[in-house]
Parts: structure tokens; C-alpha cells; sequence
């Protein structure tokens, strides 16, 4: 049997270092079944951009899927919105998620979808699979960026002091997948990405290491349980304009939109 498509239109939240790769890749045609047709911003985007600036309320009324990729304050603020007016939203920063009343307003929000993309980390799918075994009896996850990536304005000088003229790795906070990626809204969302996958913001132990000898983002998840061991190790190069998040993550992005447009064959 055939099924007739149609096309996606998608409009892109956030047109920063995520936001131009996959709204570029959209616009030049990159994912079959999709159409970029809307950007919004909260800072002018000029001529250069590839389809019209608009509000939020004006890409509801003109797309079927939007792309957040702008922060969780966004999906704090217009999620249920966007899910509520029929669109389809598809999430990169997930750390929003940490918020357990939040988490369950936007699970239960229609007749839009909400979707998460995988982002900068790998294994997730096969640790969701996992959850069908039972629960996991450790899960970690050790993120180790560049100090500056890293620095909030929560931290005291003493901290800032260390991470400035550190000359190795210093561990900069450790608690949980609830409470790190709010500490640090643009660095750790993959925190919460874990804890997605494995059903349990509190079970998952997380590290954020700055490293200023860390050209490259690493991302180790370590997880075990009665059934078996797992271990998922990245070391990413970082976008050149934007060092806190790692260069594949617009193409994460544009995985996962591909695999809304249903257009290819696709390892979900
Ligand atoms: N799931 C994952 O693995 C990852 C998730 N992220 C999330 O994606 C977000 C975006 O990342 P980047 O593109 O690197 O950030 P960026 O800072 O390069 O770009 C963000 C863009 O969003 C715009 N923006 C911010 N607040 C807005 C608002 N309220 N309304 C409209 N536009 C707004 C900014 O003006 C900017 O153009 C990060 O803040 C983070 O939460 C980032 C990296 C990895
Ligand atoms: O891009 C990355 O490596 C991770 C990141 O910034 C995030 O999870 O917010």
C-alpha cells in the first residue's frame, strides 16, 4: 500500500548555531518531505535569511512543525502553546524536561506531538530499549567541555577563579539529571536526553567536568543493570561560533526531522 505525503512545513525557533545549519539545510532542500518556512527570533535576522522572519504566534498559524533550538526558556514559554494550536514540536533543549510539571503538561498536550532530538549523545534508543529488561542499576554520565563553555552566572568567584587557570579537568558540579541541566540551560540538556531515555531524571548520576584541554566535547554514558553493561563515549568538535554546543547537533536535528517527514528509510 502507498501513502500519500505531504509536506512538513517547518518553521525553526532560534536561528543561532543549531538553527542555521538545519534551517539551511532545510531551506536548500536537504530533507525530502520537509520545507523551511519560517524563522523566529528574538534578534533581527536581516536579508541574509533563507525564509521570512515572523513572530511565534504568525509561524503557528503558517507551519505544522516547529523546531525549538533557541533554549528551554522557549519551551517553558510557548510549548503547550505550540502543541495545543495542532503543530508538532520538535525539542533540543530538553533539559526543559527537568521540570516535572512542565514534562507532564507537554506529554499530555495536543493534538500536536512533541518530539526530542537526540542531540549531541548516542545510545539513547538502545537504553530506552533496555527499560523493556527492567530498571538499570547505575547510570552515569561524565561531560567534559571547555571552562568557558561552562561559566554561570550562579558560580562564585572561588569557582570561576579555578575554571579560569585550571590546567587540567576540574569537576565543576555533580548531582543529578534533574538538577544539572538548570545549572547549566546550554551546556548539559544531553543530561536530560539521558534521563528520557532511561525513564528516570533522579537515577542518572552526572559529572561536568571543565577541561581546558578539551578541543573536543566528550559525552560518556555508562549504565549497567542484572542484564547487562553498557558504555557510549563521544568526542565532538565543537561549533566554531558557539564552542558550548558540538557541531553535529543541527545534524541530529536533521535526522530527526527526516524521520518526521517519513521520506527515507530510517533507523529509529
Ligand atoms: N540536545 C542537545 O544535545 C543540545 C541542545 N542544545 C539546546 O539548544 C539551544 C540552542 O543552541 P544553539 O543554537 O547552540 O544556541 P545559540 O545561542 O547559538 O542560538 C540560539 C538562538 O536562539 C535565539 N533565541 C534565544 N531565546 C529566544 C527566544 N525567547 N525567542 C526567540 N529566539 C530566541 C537567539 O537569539 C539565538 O539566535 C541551547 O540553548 C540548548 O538549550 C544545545 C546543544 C546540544
Ligand atoms: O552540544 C553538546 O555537546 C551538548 C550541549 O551543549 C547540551 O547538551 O546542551
Amino acid at each position: 500500500m502507498t501513502t500519500a505525503h505531504t509536506v512538513r512545513k517547518v518553521g525553526v525557533v532560534g536561528w543561532g548555531a543549531i538553527g542555521r545549519v538545519a534551517g539551511g539545510a532545510l531551506a536548500a532542500g536537504g530533507i525530502p518531505g520537509a520545507e523551511l518556512v519560517c524563522i523566529v527570533d528574538n534578534r533581527p535576522l536581516g536579508e541574509a535569511a533563507p525564509a521570512p522572519q515572523v513572530s511565534f504566534e504568525q509561524a503557528l498559524d503558517s507551519c505544522d512543525l516547529i523546531v525549538e533550538a533557541a533554549g528551554q526558556g522557549v519551551v517553558r514559554e510557548w510549548g503547550e502553546r505550540v502543541l495545543a494550536s495542532g503543530t508538532d514540536l520538535l525539542v533540543a533543549s530538553t533539559g526543559a524536561l527537568t521540570d516535572d510539571e512542565l514534562a507532564k503538561r507537554l506529554l499530555a498536550a495536543g493534538p500536536g506531538r512533541v518530539y526530542f532530538t537526540g542531540g549531541a549523545v548516542g545510545g539513547l534508543d538502545l537504553l530506552q530499549s533496555v527499560r523493556g529488561l527492567g530498571p538499570l542499576d547505575s547510570v552515569t554520565l561524565t561531560t567534559t567541555k571547555l571552562p568557558s563553555t561552562l561559566e554561570q552566572p550562579w558560580m562564585d568567584e572561588e569557582l570561576l577563579d579555578r575554571m579560569r587557570s585550571a590546567t587540567g579537568p576540574v569537576v565543576v558540579m555533580s548531582g543529578t539529571a534533574r538538577d544539572v541541566p538548570v545549572k547549566f540551560p546550554k551546556s548539559t540538556n544531553v543530561a536530560a536526553s539521558v534521563a528520557l531515555a532511561v525513564g528516570d531524571l533522579d537515577a542518572v548520576r552526572v559529572q561536568v567536568v571543565a577541561d581546558p584541554g578539551a578541543l573536543r566535547t566528550r559525552h560518556v554514558i555508562e549504565a549497567s543493570g542484572p542484564h547487562g553493561a553498557y558504555r557510549f563515549e563521544v568526542a565532538h568538535v565543537p561549533d566554531a561560533a558557539n564552542p558550548a554546543t558540538s557541531k553535529v547537533v543541527p545534524h541530529a536535528v536533521l535526522r530527526s526531522l527526516a524521520a518526521l517527514a517519513g521520506r527515507t528509510g530510517q533507523i529509529l
